[in-house]
């Protein structure tokens, strides 16, 4: 079996111009224009691309990017006013605080500061519990996006084994939720499992969030199984730095049915979902009806 390639690449601007329309209309009916502002502590050259990515797009859709930037050994203090200060700007409609923090800051005591209201995120533990619960929330960008990719896919995912690796707040405990929300069989994988490549083996569906570079590999895919790369590893080869996932993408497109590539693979959806959520704040916020199809 030769997989079919997902190109998150094209769908995520697919999405990006469903946002983009109904920007447009926002602003024409209702005078409004979404916001999304975007906190950046430090200066990891990985979290700068990626604000200078979100911030490009976020232009691009019609909507305003407030950037701001806080240098490695800023007081806990002055993030948790600046976020008050946003929390109570009516131009405001999303808050994003680029992970990880600097160690002198404690992460759950600065998401949980954010209005959760305006959390696109949907790290805040409000918006947590309201996704456990099968509540309206903010759903976060990295499942979001991987769940648009395999609805697109597969239509419905009732009744399939997944298996998501890797147990973070950030990534693979809501994409359990949501494979869970959409009636898959999930199983959530991390370090202390026992025979990974025995668990991966069972899933029709297999999400990688670990953060180890190729680790999955191709003899532990069912055959015809669904491939969705979260990892983001840069490494070196051949004495180049390139981009690799947690998948070992040419063994593993030799057996499934479906894969992701990094890049251009779930990167991409994680910043339309973004700009998604940044809209659905923006309609919650006013009282109008949400755009379709953006969220979970
Ligand atoms: N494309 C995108 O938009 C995004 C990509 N990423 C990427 O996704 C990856 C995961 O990110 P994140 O969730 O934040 O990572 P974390 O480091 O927070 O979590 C990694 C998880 O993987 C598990 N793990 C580590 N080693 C193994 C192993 N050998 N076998 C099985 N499980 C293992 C850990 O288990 P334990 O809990 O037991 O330690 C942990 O649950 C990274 O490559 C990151 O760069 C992240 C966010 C967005
Ligand atoms: N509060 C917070 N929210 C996040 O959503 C968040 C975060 N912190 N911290 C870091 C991770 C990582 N992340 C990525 C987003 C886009 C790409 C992306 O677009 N990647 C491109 C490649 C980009 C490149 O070449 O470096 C791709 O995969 O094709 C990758 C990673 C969001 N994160
Ligand atoms: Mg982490």
């Amino acid at each position: 079996m030769v997989a079919e390639i997902i190109d998150g690449k094209a769908f995520a601007a697919t999405v990006r111009g469903h946002v983009a329309d109904h920007v447009a209309r926002l602003k024409e009916e209702h005078g409004i224009t979404p916001g999304l502002a975007v906190v950046l502590v430090g200066e990891d050259p990985a979290s700068q691309v990626y604000v200078r990515s979100k911030g490009k797009q976020t232009v691009e859709v019609g909507m305003n990017s407030y950037e701001h930037k806080l240098s490695a050994d800023t007081p806990q203090k002055d993030l948790l006013d600046l976020i008050d200060k946003l929390n109570n700007d009516s131009a405001v409609h999303g808050i994003l605080v680029q992970l990880p923090l600097p160690r002198h800051m404690n992460e759950d005591l600065v998401i949980n500061a954010i209005d959760p209201a305006k959390d696109v995120d949907g790290f805040h533990i409000s918006n947590v519990g309201l996704l456990g619960t099968g509540q309206k929330s903010m759903v976060p960008c990295t499942p979001l996006g991987c769940l648009m990719m395999l609805r697109d896919h597969h239509g419905s995912l009732s009744g399939k084994d997944a298996v998501v690796i890797g147990r973070s707040n950030i990534v693979g405990k809501p994409m359990a939720q949501l494979l869970l929300g959409d009636s898959c069989t999930v199983t959530i994988a991390h370090s202390r499992t026992k025979d990974l490549p025995d668990v991966v083996r069972r899933a029709d569906i297999v999400v990688a969030a670990v953060g180890r570079p190729e680790m999955v590999q191709g003899d532990w895919i069912k055959e015809g199984a669904t491939v969705i790369d979260v990892g983001i590893n840069r490494i070196e080869r051949d004495g180049k730095n390139v981009l690799v996932g947690d998948v070992h993408y040419e063994s593993a497109a030799a057996v499934a049915g479906a894969i992701t590539p990094v890049p251009g693979g779930v990167g991409p959806m994680t910043i339309a979902c973004l700009l998604a959520n940044t809209l659905t704040a923006c309609c919650r916020a006013n009282g109008l009806p949400e755009p379709e199809g953006l969220t979970a």
